[in-house]
């Protein structure tokens, strides 16, 4: 680690006392604070947890000051860490943040060591190098048992990093929001064209391919002015008709069909599929401003039918981003739920809604692939129930719920009378 990144892990740590860390196990997030002196009281439930089982933990916190290195950094931590833990090691996503500072969240793992030789895990630990410096800290039992003491490991070459080593583990109450909402705001969702392709720009150097989308990216969010005919705007979860709808609305209403993202990002989507949430967000968020140059210069000569457009973007970036139950989710009418002032604003947005058993009947019918995300959706009622929220939270235009339960006529039916009521189609 470099002398600048130490003083960079200085700066982190000097704030170490007044930060909260939550670790997630079994669904369930545990939080605790550090402090230099003794208290009394019982150890964090993590600790609780781990107590009978273990006498050492780990945890790796992963900050550095290129936010593009730090997600890759921590994306590439978390198979380092699978492919050489020991077996039955269970690794757990970690957090630091100062309360109520956007921007300070810190990402990481949290780990206990079960291996019979302690030294094992402990030479990972010294090996872990990342293109950022990445924090590492074990706990361990106070003599009594009772207490836990967190102690950190000054990386090899860090003479700079002049700090106590040893801080006493205390409970800390959870905090108002979920931690993750503290960096939603242009890293796990976009409010400007600006913002993700600055992140998309930085990628260049590490991932070629992102030269190629961001060549073909309009040179701002143009200020155009708002199409001659209505766009209406398809959204709702895989196989829930949208394909089948926005093709019937197509040829009913002799309009045109856009996709987000674009046909021309076909090529990179499952390239940026596989990485981390700040990259591949950017990715989702360029893909609309693509779909709005198209939707604008056709929007001037016919209705425009879109499968799919902010909306998703935003749902599944902010149901991913937070974990655990709808509760964590940014209450309504939080900034997260906004419109992006520069991304062009449909006429109309239609939520199609199934019934869970439906939909998993329809896409079996299908037979089509299923990205992972998607996979998720199928085994994490959570996950599907915090995305389908937050799809109801988004406004600027909020999306008008449909039952697609009926057939597909009635369901066109259905949307067509919405569209005639609302664009006098
Ligand atoms: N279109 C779109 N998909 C996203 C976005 N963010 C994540 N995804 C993922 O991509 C999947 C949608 O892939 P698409 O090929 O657009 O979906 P589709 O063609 O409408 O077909 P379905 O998968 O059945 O919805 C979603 O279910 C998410 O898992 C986004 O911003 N836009
Ligand atoms: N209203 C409907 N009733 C019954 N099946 C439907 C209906 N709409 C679509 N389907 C079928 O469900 C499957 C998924 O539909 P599709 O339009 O591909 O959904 P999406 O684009 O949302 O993934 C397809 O096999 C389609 O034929």
């Amino acid at each position: 680690m470099t002398s600048r990144m130490a003083r960079k892990t200085v700066s982190v740590v000097s704030q170490w006392s007044s930060r909260v860390f939550s670790v997630e196990l079994d669904g369930s997030s545990h939080y605790f604070a550090i402090q230099e002196k003794r208290a009394g009281g019982e150890a964090p439930g993590i600790f609780r947890l781990k107590a009978q089982r273990y006498e050492r933990c780990y945890s790796l916190l992963v900050c550095g000051e290129d936010r593009v290195r730090t997600a890759r950094s921590y994306w590439e931590l978390r198979d380092k860490l699978t492919g050489h833990l020991s077996p039955g090691c269970d690794l757990s996503p970690m957090t630091s943040f100062l309360p109520n500072v956007k921007g300070s969240l810190i990402r990481g793992y949290f780990f206990s060591d079960n291996s019979q030789s302690r030294g094992q895990t402990e030479r990972l630990l010294q090996t872990l190098t990342c293109s950022d410096p990445v924090l590492v800290c074990s706990y361990s039992k106070c003599e009594d048992g009772q207490m836990w003491r967190q102690h950190l490991w000054p990386a090899a070459d860090t003479q700079l990093v002049e700090m106590p080593t040893d801080y006493y583990v205390v409970p800390s109450e959870p905090p108002a929001y979920h931690p993750s909402v503290l960096n939603i705001i242009n890293s796990d969702v976009f409010y400007s064209f600006e913002e993700a392709h600055e992140v998309l720009e930085k990628c260049g150097d590490i991932i070629p391919e992102a030269k190629s989308v961001v060549e073909l990216l309009p040179n701002r969010a143009e200020a155009r002015s708002k199409p001659d005919f209505p766009v209406i705007v398809i959204e709702g979860l895989d196989a829930t008709g949208k394909t089948t709808l926005t093709e019937s609305l197509r040829d009913t209403l002799g309009a045109v069909l856009l996709r987000s993202p674009p046909q021309c990002l076909a090529p990179w989507r499952a390239r940026f599929d596989r990485e981390p949430p700040l990259i591949r967000r950017a990715f989702y968020a360029l893909g609309n401003y693509i779909t709005a140059e198209q939707i604008g210069q056709q929007g001037m000569k016919t209705p425009v039918i879109v499968d799919r457009y902010w909306h998703s973007t935003a749902a599944y970036a902010i149901a991913t981003a937070v974990t655990g139950p709808l509760s964590n989710l940014p209450a309504e009418g939080s900034e997260v739920y906004r419109w992006p002032s520069d991304l062009l604003k449909p006429t109309l947005v239609v939520f199609l809604t199934v019934d869970p058993e439906e939909r998993k009947r329809r896409l079996r019918n299908r037979g089509l692939g299923k990205t992972a995300e998607e996979e998720e959706l199928d085994h994490n009622q959570l996950f599907r129930l915090r995305v389908e929220e937050a799809y109801r939270r988004i406004i600027g235009p909020a999306c008008i719920a449909v039952d697609a339960s009926p057939s597909a006529d009635q369901v066109l039916q259905q949307v067509l009378l919405l569209i005639r009521g609302k664009c006098y189609l």
